[in-house]
């Protein structure tokens, strides 16, 4: 008697904080409302990677528990999220179908108020957002156990859409079923990517059983959603959308397996204090090229993540080089660094600066 009359209070008083807060969500929702009128007179962009940074930064570094960290970005994510989309409506591509890993990348950047359409394919997001159609396009562009995704780089060669975010997922495999029983297994179905990142696991456990390709991992839940001797190797949030039972957790074979993927938009995203830059570039052919394209960056102390190089298909044996950075192309450093490699290229395209994402 005494435990359910001290629930009845501690109820009520949880009732009180939850007002406050919807209160305080309204006091804030108001004010994002105005910050939207004063943007749409200036024409400045709506989403600001680096604001929300900052705000996620803040608010984790002062929470003083006991509240997890990872959920007030979670709860904030969300409401920022809501926000915007009173301020403009947010239509975001991304490389579809739904429940990929681009829609789950696209969901944890933008937050489950914004609008999300899937495009059939990589130089279909960047169309939609040329045109107008999307204000931004998430792409795939690195994984850890892949590589590059070539397609997404040789896009930058023709396009202006500059960088203004990147999202690392960690990108896990789940096994999936209608029954959720091994023993009733047949066949597995996946795109090819995923069939090798865990075919270690799959020789092991299911050896006989014949693996069939797809294009998605979200064509291969809708198949296995209408047969119960199949299975399906997608994300976790495929088994919720088709309804499926997870016969087998994290199959993948290397553990930490990670796919980067980039925000594009039309314009440059302004600077937040921890920002990478990403570049592109052609070299002329000529002894000690490559050493002097990268002095400008190591006399300034100019830190280089990744150096990549793809051939340039108008010429044999010529290559176009993409380079990331630390720093903002408005940094005095920065800028300086990529003029004096102008100086030895035929060409250098900055493709955008924008915040370095958490790992
Ligand atoms: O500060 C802004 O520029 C806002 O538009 C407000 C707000 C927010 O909810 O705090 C909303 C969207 C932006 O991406 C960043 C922050």
């Amino acid at each position: 008697m005494k435990e359910k009359q001290t629930l009845e209070k501690l109820r009520q008083e949880i009732d009180t904080v939850d007002d406050h807060i919807l209160d305080l969500l309204n006091q804030r929702a108001k004010l994002v409302m105005e910050v939207g009128a004063v943007k749409a007179k200036s024409h400045s962009d709506f989403h600001v990677p680096s604001r929300e940074r900052e705000i996620y930064e803040r608010l984790t570094a002062q929470n003083p528990g006991p509240f997890p960290s990872d959920a007030v970005r979670g709860v904030f994510r969300e409401i920022i999220s809501a926000s915007l989309a009173l301020e403009k409506p947010l239509n975001v591509a991304f490389l579809g179908p739904s429940a990929t890993f681009s829609h789950l990348a696209a969901m944890q950047h933008f937050g489950l108020s914004a609008s999300l359409s899937p495009e059939r394919s990589i130089p279909a997001v960047f169309e939609a957002v040329e045109k107008g159609e999307a204000y931004y396009g998430v792409v795939p562009v690195e994984n850890t156990t892949e590589g590059m995704i070539s397609h997404t780089l040789d896009m930058f060669m023709e396009s202006e859409l500059k960088i203004n975010a990147e999202v690392l997922l960690e990108v896990s495999h789940f096994l999936l079923s209608r029954t959720g029983r091994f023993e009733d297994i047949k066949k597995v179905y996946s795109h090819p990517q995923p069939l090798a990142q865990c075919r270690k696991w799959l020789a092991e456990n299911l050896p006989n059983v014949p693996l069939v390709d797809v294009a998605s991992t979200t064509l291969a839940a809708q198949i296995v959603s209408e047969d119960y001797t199949a299975a399906a190797i997608a994300s976790e949030y495929a088994s919720s959308i088709y309804n499926l039972k997870v016969v087998k957790a994290r199959i993948e074979d290397q553990v930490n397996n990670f796919t980067r993927f980039l925000v594009i938009g039309r314009k440059m995203a302004d600077k937040s204090g921890d920002d990478k830059t990403s570049l592109m570039f052609s070299v002329r052919d000529e002894p000690g090229i490559l050493h002097r394209m990268l002095e400008p960056f190591a006399q300034r102390g100019i830190n280089l993540s990744k150096i990549e190089s793809r051939p340039l298909k108008r010429k044999a044996w010529e290559y176009i080089f993409y380079l990331d950075l630390s720093g903002h192309i408005s940094d005095l450093e920065v800028a300086d660094a990529v003029k004096e490699l102008s100086v030895c290229c035929q060409f250098v395209k900055v493709l955008g600066s924008y915040p370095r994402a958490r790992s």
